[in-house]
C-alpha cells in the first residue's frame, strides 16, 4: 500500500460486525478516509451509527472485521502511545495530584525526573493549569479536569489525538471555552485530531473537515471542508458562512433530499 508521508491516518474499506449470540450486527460498512498531518477532522452522525466504534478501532481498543487502518504508515492492531485517546469523562487518578496525573505515563515509560518535570510543566502550561499542579482532581471543575486529561494525553507526545465527545459532559458555556482552548492547543501542538461529536456547531468551529456518517451501518455520507479563516474567534459562530455550514450539515444529518448547494464546497475526498 502506498502511504504518503503527509498522511497521519489512513482508513481503507473498514468494516465492523459485532456478533451477539447467533446474530451479526453490521456497524461499519466500508469507510475510506485519509487524514493528513496536522488536520483537525470531526466525525458527526446519527446516534448509534458507529462513531465511537470507529474511533475505538483506530485507537486499537476494538478489532476491525476487515479493511486496514494505518497511523503514519504503521498498521493498527492494539492501543499504543502513538495514539492519544480522550473520552467524555476525564480519565484521572483521583488520589494523584494534577502533576502526578500528567507525570504518570512518563513515569511508566521510564523518563528521568528532570524530563518528567520539563514535560509536565510544558503541557500543564499549555492547558493553562500549571498553577493548579498541586490540586487533586476533586478540587477542579469539570472543564479543568478535561484540560488535565488533555495534558496527560499530550505528555505522551502521540502522533494523533482521538477524541470521543470530550466536552459532552460540560455545560454550554464551559464547552465553548474548551472549544476555543482546544483550537489554540491544537494550533500550537500541531497534532492531527480525529474528533467525534454530536454538536454540529462544535464540529464546524473546530474542524478543517467534517465527515458526516450515515445511520448504521455507517458509511461516509459527505466530507465537508470548512473554509473559515483561522484562528476562529468566538463571534465567527454568528457569521453567515458559519450558519450556512451548520445548516447544511444539519440537513445532511436529517436526511433532507434537497440539500442546499454550498457553492461547490461539498465534496468527497
Ligand atoms: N460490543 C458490542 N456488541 C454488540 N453491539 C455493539 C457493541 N458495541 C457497540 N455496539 C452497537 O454498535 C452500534 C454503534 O455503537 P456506537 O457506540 O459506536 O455508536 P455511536 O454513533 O458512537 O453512538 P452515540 O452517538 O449514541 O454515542 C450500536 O447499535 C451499538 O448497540
Amino acid at each position: 500500500m502506498e502511504t504518503n508521508i503527509e498522511t497521519a491516518i489512513k482508513i481503507e474499506s473498514l468494516r465492523k460486525l459485532f456478533k451477539r449470540k447467533s446474530e451479526e450486527i453490521e456497524v461499519i460498512k466500508g469507510i475510506d478516509l485519509d487524514i493528513k498531518e496536522g488536520e483537525f477532522v470531526s466525525i458527526v452522525g446519527p446516534s448509534g451509527c458507529g462513531k465511537s466504534t470507529f474511533l475505538h478501532i483506530i485507537g486499537g481498543f476494538i478489532n476491525k472485521t476487515s479493511g486496514t487502518v494505518t497511523v503514519r504508515g504503521k498498521e493498527v492492531d492494539k492501543p499504543a502511545p502513538d495514539r492519544g485517546m480522550m473520552f467524555q469523562e476525564a480519565a484521572l487518578f483521583p488520589w494523584r495530584k494534577v502533576y502526578g496525573n500528567v507525570a504518570w505515563g512518563l513515569e511508566v515509560q521510564g523518563y528521568s525526573k528532570g524530563e518528567i518535570r520539563e514535560r509536565v510543566e510544558h503541557y500543564l502550561t499549555l492547558v493553562g493549569l500549571w498553577e493548579f499542579r498541586n490540586h487533586l482532581p476533586s478540587e477542579l471543575s469539570g472543564g479543568m479536569r478535561q484540560r488535565v486529561s488533555l495534558a496527560k494525553v499530550l505528555a505522551f507526545n502521540p502522533d494523533v489525538l482521538l477524541m470521543d465527545e470530550p466536552f459532552g459532559a460540560l455545560d454550554a458555556q464551559t464547552r465553548e471555552t474548551m472549544q476555543s482552548e482546544l483550537q489554540r492547543i491544537w494550533s500550537e501542538s500541531k497534532k492531527s485530531v480525529l474528533f467525534v461529536t454530536h454538536d454540529i456547531e462544535e464540529a464546524v468551529y473546530l474542524s478543517d473537515y467534517v465527515v458526516v456518517l450515515t445511520k448504521r451501518p455507517a458509511k461516509v455520507k459527505e466530507i465537508i471542508p470548512i473554509k473559515l479563516p483561522r484562528p476562529r474567534e468566538i463571534e465567527i459562530r454568528k457569521s453567515y458562512e458559519f450558519v450556512d455550514y451548520r445548516n447544511d450539515i444539519w440537513d445532511l444529518l436529517h436526511g433532507e433530499e434537497n440539500v442546499k448547494s454550498m457553492g461547490g464546497s461539498i465534496y468527497a475526498k
